[in-house]
């Protein structure tokens, strides 16, 4: 460790700390080593050095106040091969990231947002709907909703199921996509470049990079030449792609970078807000006294006879806990995504506890404070949205992804007692609460509950909405499989 870094676990020759740094969800490790040596601390992996930040104050000084200075990304050489540095979310501070950030605003800014919210609340209609008919299925019908959202946004088309084509061709180039970029899946490039040459036969991840870039351009690239055609034919339907496409020169976007832009918000847009959805439905499950709570809240304010809507939210301070507190409890992004400094910075923090009983969901925490931090201690370095990134890498999508989460948590309270499975003999079913994935955005893996519908008013009035959503659905649904079109009129006659 060079002198003027800041303290770490002691290190090993030529290692550093590379045998001790943590492969699996690594915030429990970096939280405790946080408790050993402070609020920042240095890990050496090999001749690099990460910097760890986990006090709020240093992490407001450095990321937030001087973002000038630390809103690079680590290189990534196979983020650059499978996207051509044109992955906005991984790619460096550049000219490039600054253009595609730039565009990507253009429908991601709170007012754009309000023109998505008709398909975000139609697609709503249909989780419910979804649930209400497999509630069995509930961790793929979370899926399909996210995935439908964006590609919406993006394309004006929309994934009426979870099997719709461009859905399924997504999520397995998003497999690919997490096996390579896996700690350990490839060699140290990064450290040693040198590595980067090694030839094709010897080096697989090479193999797994050629073929995640060719499913994620047969896809991207395939939204973005049917969006053109649809133009030129004159079937414009209002989408981002369409805009995009009309405007390059004055966005300063190419081909390339239209495609990866597209690509890298259906990639941010789909499995982040899933996460964060089937988390809920977990703490749901295993906190029948805050399910409880929140459903006497929406009962005083909504009622049984029509669904929830953005505005009720106002009047619903334990369900709007309920919603920072489960970002609290299981983030989606729990180490963000690693900002890279551009100069060196001194700072000095040290760790401070700032809540009580940290391990449990609590949302009344989150009605003491709107940073739910215990009584005495001084959280006013944190942020709500702090779960959403820092400095100018935040996230782009937060608008879009809270409407998401505050019309889908509503919806799912005022709807559906969420109980344990049981087993045959009748016993419920204990949750694992930590079977989480384990890459950089994480949610739980795919779990059994019961699912069932508060009333029959209420199963009555999700089918009717679900119904009614058909007329928004029609302009998001052009150039649909034929299953797809089965799916669609079968789906909308009335049980
Ligand atoms: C629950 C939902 C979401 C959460 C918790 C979340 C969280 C995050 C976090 C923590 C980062 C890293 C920020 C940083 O480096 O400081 C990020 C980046 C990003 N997110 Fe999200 N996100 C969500 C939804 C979305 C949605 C819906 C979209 C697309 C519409 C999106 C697109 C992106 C992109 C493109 C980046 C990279 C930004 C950059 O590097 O400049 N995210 N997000």
């Amino acid at each position: 460790r060079e002198p003027g870094l800041p303290p770490g676990p002691p290190t090993l020759p030529l290692l550093g700390n590379l045998h001790r740094f943590p492969k699996e969800s690594p915030h429990y490790k970096f939280t405790e080593w946080a408790r050993t040596y402070g609020g920042i601390y240095s890990l050496k992996v090999g001749p690099g050095t990460v910097i760890v930040l986990t006090d709020a104050a240093a992490v407001k000084e450095l990321m937030d106040k001087r973002s000038g200075s630390t809103a690079d990304r680590p290189p990534m050489h196979v983020a650059d091969v499978v996207a051509g540095g044109l992955n906005m979310a991984l790619s460096r501070y550049s000219e490039s990231w600054r253009t595609l950030r730039k565009t990507a605003h253009t429908i991601l800014t709170p007012q754009a947002c309000t023109k998505h919210l008709p398909i975000q609340l139609a697609e709503a209609s249909q989780l419910l709907h979804d649930i209400l008919c497999r509630p069995e299925a509930f961790y793929t019908h979370i899926r399909r909703y996210a995935n439908s959202v964006i590609l919406s946004v993006l394309y004006g088309k929309r994934a009426p199921r979870y099997e719709s084509r461009e859905t399924t061709a997504f999520f397995e180039a998003q497999r690919e996509w997490h096996l390579v970029l896996e700690p350990g899946a490839t060699p140290p490039i990064d450290l040693i470049p040198i590595l980067k040459y090694v030839p094709e036969r010897w080096a697989k991840w090479k193999q797994d990079c050629a073929k995640t870039r060719q499913m994620q351009r047969t896809l991207y690239f395939g939204l973005l030449d049917e969006t053109k055609e649809r133009l030129g034919q004159g079937e414009e339907n209002g989408c981002f792609m369409e805009e995009i496409l009309a405007r390059q020169v004055e966005f300063g976007m190419n081909r390339e970078m239209m495609g990866y832009l597209g690509g890298v918000l259906i990639e941010g847009g789909s499995d982040t807000t899933s996460f964060y959805l089937q988390s809920l439905i977990l703490a749901l499950v295993a906190y029948p006294d805050a399910q409880r709570k929140a459903q006497e809240e929406i009962d005083r304010v909504v009622g049984g006879h029509r669904m929830p809507t953005l505005d009720d939210l106002e009047e619903m301070p334990y369900i709007r806990a309920m919603i920072l507190e489960n970002h609290r409890f299981r983030p989606v992004a729990p180490l963000h995504i690693p900002h890279r400094a551009l100069n060196d910075e001194e700072c000095i923090y040290c760790i401070t506890e700032l809540y009580d009983d940290p391990e449990n969901l609590i949302p009344e925490r989150y009605l003491l404070n709107e940073n739910g931090t215990k009584p005495g201690a001084d959280g006013s370095d944190l942020r709500p949205n702090l779960p959403f990134g820092v400095g100018r890498r935040v996230c782009p999508g937060i608008h879009l992804a809270q409407n998401s989460i505050n019309i889908n948590t509503m919806n799912f309270v005022w709807a559906f007692n969420f109980t344990p499975d049981t087993d045959t003999q009748g016993n419920p079913i204990l949750l694992d609460m930590f079977d989480y994935h384990k890459g950089i955005g994480t949610g739980p893996r795919s779990f059994r509950c019961k699912i069932t519908p508060r009333s029959a008013e209420k199963a009555d009035i999700i089918e009717r909405e679900f119904l009614e959503a058909a007329d928004t659905f029609s302009k998001f649904e052009f150039g649909l499989s034929e299953e797809d079109k089965e799916f669609v009129v079968r789906s909308r006659v009335r049980r």
